[in-house]
């Protein structure tokens, strides 16, 4: 091998191209503006998903032929995009309330410099590109009232949490305030364990952190039983403490980009109990603003509907009836009325939109109270993502596939209507978990993977398994490993990492709960199919799950196992065919084609083929083909642990799935 050139050279390179790539993207950034002030004389919507997928996909393959893989590509340009998206609605919202521009802003928040709420106050002034005179404030009533008061210009308050759900004390504020809800944002909030630089994890006993990132992170805590945790009243405070304190045995649970601020250093990360953890604040103000109608505009209400049975869905079909999609609906305590509710609405809607006025109108003739509070830009933006055909081989927009919507031929096929069945359901259910989709069309692809598993290629494995075309991995084998949680935890890490989803085969009862707890999805293996108690349990959780069919299963029986998960509760569910016993081989299962398309004919459910146990590598693509030819919604694909065998397979199992996506 030559010689690489000096270690100093090359970084000299990577410096000067970082530079070149933030200028160009500092190029594209006012190319959108420049977009925006045409969408602002046309009147047209600032998103345009259509124009985003053709982006996308014409920069898949442009990535491709450079090197860089589909994944890799997505994410970064959902960022851009993100960032472009927002960047414009800020402009336009800022040329339709010319009287709230301004300099500088004074913010009032919680807490400190540091604290998540001042993250959030800062992004939302750096991307209107004002100065912030910050006000820390030690409580939502002292936000509100140094709004109230002018001494703030607008106030952040923290709404909800994805991982702790809503803030109680900030719905109870905001039901007597004058102010109005001007502004949306959302932070990730990544907690991290932070400390002086050079403290260990190992020598931490004290950890100051504010209430609700100690639920956050409850999972990490309890296997930390031995730190003892003191509540602040923000996440400022925390670091605060730690960095007024003499010794390296304390820690404070707060953002990397805030500790910063404190000369802390992030010892531990990824704390959160979910793996996507963010915070929502609303931005209050004095004056209410006007939303141009190319934004996609949220509006939140408050009502309180009287005790009368069913008044609550009187109200709600109102909006069904004005086509208003509701986002949120939350119900607080009328103080001083025990038993009475106040109900919080947001709607996906410009309130200056007809169908709002007239809804609206309709509500005050059938309430007792009503308010809005506001009406600003909504500033979730929602991924736009490719199809995982698109993802595998060239993009082909005109391919339209509905397999799925044949009449129903079977409506004699049981005396009882099964919640699987068609006659329940006419139309094809989907599963759709992070980037995977299974069903209505979607055709997903499942990576099949055993522990013990060396935990130091977990990354490589889990990489080279997204670029073969997979969208998840399911492990199984969890009995067989020692130190399972440790090992499960990291798997998870790398399988996350690379935008996959992570599926946990449930080969044993006593495997439910760890397998719930960090899965996002179940698998019952075919064994488990006939334990009425599990299926029971699967039922009751909100998540999806994929049942396996058991190898001596007929199809009446398999279809009763899944009636049992559907009338707990859990609609979530997969099918999956892996082959049953028959009398071709007597050691391999046979792959149940016929009980396929039995199956695809009488249930909506979406049904996944696994071939690996009754195929040969001669035999396992010709078996995938004709599943898919059958309408299948999906394979999973087995993995050797042995790791040259699993290179082979790699290898041939990527090939296989751009053979069945082309
Ligand atoms: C820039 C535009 O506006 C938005 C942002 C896009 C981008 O940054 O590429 C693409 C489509 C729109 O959702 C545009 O319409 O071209």
């Amino acid at each position: 091998m030559s010689k690489p050139q000096a270690l100093n050279q090359t970084r000299e390179q990577i410096t000067a191209l970082d530079k070149d790539l933030l200028a160009l993207l500092a190029k594209r950034r006012n190319l959108s503006l420049d977009v925006a002030r045409s969408k602002e004389i046309d009147i047209r919507p600032i998103r345009d998903t259509q124009r985003e997928k053709e982006l996308l996909a014409r920069l898949v393959k442009q990535g491709r032929e450079q090197g860089l893989d589909a994944h890799y590509v997505i994410s970064l340009y959902q960022s851009i995009i993100e960032d472009s998206v927002l960047n414009q609605q800020a402009y336009l919202q800022g040329r339709a309330n010319p009287d709230s521009q301004k300099q500088q802003y004074c913010v009032a928040y919680l807490g400190a410099r540091g604290s998540y709420s001042y993250l959030a106050a800062s992004r939302y002034c750096d991307r209107r590109q004002v100065d912030m005179q910050d006000l820390g404030c030690k409580s939502f009533d002292e936000i509100v009232q140094a709004v109230e008061s002018g001494h703030a210009d607008y106030g952040f308050l923290p709404i909800e949490n994805t991982s702790s759900g809503s803030i109680n004390e900030v719905y109870d504020v905001l039901q007597h305030t004058s102010l109005a809800i001007v502004g949306e944002t959302t932070i990730e909030v990544g907690h991290c364990l932070l400390a002086k630089t050079g403290s260990n994890p190992k020598d931490i006993k004290t950890v100051f952190a504010h209430p609700q990132p100690i639920s956050q992170c409850s999972r990490y805590l309890a296997l930390h039983s031995e730190y003892k945790l003191e509540y602040c009243s923000s996440s400022a405070e925390a670091m605060d403490r730690v960095m007024e304190c003499s010794d390296n045995s304390v820690a404070a649970i707060g953002s990397a980009e805030g500790g910063a601020l404190y000369q802390l250093e992030a010892i531990e990360q990824d704390l959160a109990n979910q793996k996507i953890n963010q915070s929502r604040f609303i931005v209050v103000a004095r004056k209410a603003i006007a939303v141009p109608e190319q934004l996609p505009a949220k509006s939140t209400l408050i009502m309180a509907t009287g005790q009368k049975p069913g008044a609550l869905v009187e109200a709600l079909l109102v909006l069904k009836a004005h086509n208003l999609n509701m986002s949120k609906l939350e119900s607080r305590p009328i103080p001083g009325t025990p038993w009475e509710e106040m109900f919080y609405l947001d709607l996906d809607a410009n309130l200056s939109s007809p169908d709002m006025q007239s809804a609206l109108k309709e509500l005050e003739r059938i309430t007792r109270f009503i308010k809005v509070l506001g009406c600003y830009p909504c500033e979730t933006v929602s991924p736009t993502q490719l199809t995982n055909s698109q993802l595998i081989i060239e993009p082909d927009t005109s391919r339209a596939q509905n397999s799925n919507d044949e009449a129903v031929k079977h409506t004699d096929i049981q005396q009882q209507v099964l919640r699987s069945s068609k006659v329940h359901k006419p139309q094809a259910s989907q599963m759709s978990c992070g980037q995977l989709q299974i069903g209505d069309g979607q055709f997903g692809a499942l990576a099949l993977l055993s522990l013990p598993q060396e935990s130091q290629l977990f990354s490589q494995k889990a990489k080279t398994i997204k670029e073969a075309g997979f969208q998840a991995i399911v492990i199984e084998g969890l009995s067989r490993q020692q130190n399972v949680e440790q090992s499960i935890i990291e798997f998870k890490k790398s399988v996350f990492q690379f935008g996959l989803e992570c599926i946990i085969a449930v080969e044993h009862e006593a495997e439910l709960q760890l397998a719930a707890e960090h899965g996002t999805i179940l698998l019952i293996t075919g064994k488990q199919m006939h334990n009425i108690a599990l299926l029971k349990k699967v039922g009751s959780l909100h998540m999806p799950v994929i049942l396996e069919r058991n190898t001596m299963a007929s199809v009446e029986e398999y279809l009763a196992a899944a009636e049992v998960i559907l009338s707990q509760g859990n609609q979530q569910l997969t099918l999956c065919e892996s082959g049953i016993r028959t009398f071709n081989d007597s050691l391999k299962p046979s792959l149940d084609l016929a009980g396929l398309v039995e199956l695809k004919s009488l249930s909506h459910l979406p049904i996944l083929v696994n071939p690996s146990y009754s195929s040969t590598p001669n035999t396992l693509l010709a078996h995938s083909k004709a599943a898919k030819q059958l309408n299948a919604d999906g394979l999973v694909l087995n993995f050797s642990s042995n790791t040259e065998i699993f290179n082979s397979e790699l290898k041939s199992h990527s090939e296989l799935l751009r053979n069945i996506y082309s």
